[in-house]
């Protein structure tokens, strides 16, 4: 066990200090793409300023022929292109794969000064992080730069989930955890064949009527990720990094994204990832707090006063714990706003609504 007093201290000789807090940096999407996909990476630098995140995906999705070309793609992509607000992370291979080395040894050196977090796949439990954490100082003092890149890990292996605790809090680096619903249901031995979304066979159906017990009976379709997005909310939260819902596989079903994407802001995620552009207005729609919430929100500040006591407002009742679930809301709609003008004018809209 590292000692308390070391957390903070670099892990190499001339590596960068290691970062005391996570910034809340909008990462409403994390936008997939293929770096040795030519279509695909020559749409990236005019999707830059419409996305939070723009992610060059070197793992899964990527043919085992195409991995080099995926690398070499990255690094003139991120060379070639001023990335302004939106972040550029990246998901390696995964650490027993032949590639990852060279992922972490060329991307560093060539793009560190680009790079905002590197997605590390199948992440089992510290160990891995530490591995990554140590690499990444020894990479980062070589390269010669200033600040230290984020790790983010994906949680998608049964061992990962039984661990999520201590892989959140095994670096300061780490910035967040993903949802993996497609690489968690295989190895949980899920009897499911999608990528992310529920299912029409995990339900509950209504007791029957008594007076009438053969006639049809409602069923009511539940949420087959509800047990590990709740668990990786409360990891994430403990340790002060950020939760994410992770792939929605069914691109044509617009509808259930949403669904799935709300949910997931519902229960405290943060964003989620976009695998095809369609998935991005999705994304920036529903992690925003809704006007209405807003406007309620700051309503309740107002009405609150110092902060202590109880008060009536609309026939509900608000006290210390309410104005707390508020200023949440509050907050992420200023972030927001300062990144994205749509929103600030809505939000603005408000203020002028409730003064009229
Ligand atoms: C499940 C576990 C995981 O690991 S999920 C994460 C890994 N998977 C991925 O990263 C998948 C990323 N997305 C994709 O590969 C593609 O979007 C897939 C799903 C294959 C669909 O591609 P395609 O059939 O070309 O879609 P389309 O014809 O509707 O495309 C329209 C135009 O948009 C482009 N496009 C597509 N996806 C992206 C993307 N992610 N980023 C940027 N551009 C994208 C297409 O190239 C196409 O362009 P054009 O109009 O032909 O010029
Ligand atoms: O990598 C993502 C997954 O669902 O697997
Ligand atoms: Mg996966």
């Amino acid at each position: 066990m590292r000692s308390s007093k070391d957390f903070f201290r670099p892990l190499a000789v001339g590596a960068p200090q290691p970062v005391t807090e996570i910034p809340a940096r909008p990462s409403r999407a994390i936008h997939f793409f293929d770096p040795s996909n030519e279509k695909m990476a020559a749409k990236i630098p005019q999707m830059v300023g419409t996305v939070d995140v723009l992610l060059g995906n070197l793992e899964d999705a990527v043919k085992a022929d195409n991995k080099e070309a995926a690398r070499a793609g990255l690094v003139r992509i991120a060379k070639d292109t001023d990335f302004g607000p939106t972040q550029l992370w990246t998901r390696i291979n995964a650490l027993d794969s032949p590639w990852v080395l060279d992922d972490l040894t060329t991307l560093v050196t060539e793009i560190g000064d680009k790079l905002d977090v590197i997605m590390v796949p199948k992440v089992q439990g510290a160990e891995d992080i530490h591995y990554i954490d140590r690499i990444l100082a020894q990479l980062e003092a070589r390269a010669g730069l200033d600040r230290p890149i984020l790790v983010h890990a994906i949680l998608e292996t049964a061992r990962g989930v039984a661990n999520v605790e201590e892989i959140c809090g095994a670096s300061p680096r780490m910035q967040g955890l993903s949802l993996g619903p497609a690489d968690l249901a295989a190895d949980r031995r899920m009897k499911t064949t999608r990528v992310g979304g529920g299912h029409p066979g995990y339900l509950v159906r209504q007791d029957p009527d008594a007076e009438t017990p053969d006639a049809p009976r409602a069923t009511f379709q539940q949420d087959l990720w509800h047990y590990t997005i709740a668990r990786m909310v409360d990891a994430c939260a403990m340790h002060g990094i950020y939760p994410y819902y992770g792939p929605f596989g069914d691109i044509a079903d617009v509808t259930a994204c949403e669904d799935q994407f709300r949910n997931a802001f519902l229960l405290g995620c943060v964003g989620t990832w976009s695998l095809h552009p369609k998935q991005i207005e999705i994304a920036n729609r529903v992690f925003a707090p809704s006007v209405e919430d807003i406007r309620h929100a700051r309503e309740v500040v107002a009405a609150m006063g110092d902060g202590t006591g109880a008060v009536m407002l609309n026939g509900k009742m608000e006290d210390d714990a309410s104005l707390k679930q508020c200023l949440v809301m509050v907050e992420l709609a200023e972030q927001l706003s300062r990144i994205d003008p749509n929103l600030k004018a809505q939000y603005d809209a408000i203020s002028t609504d409730s003064e009229v």
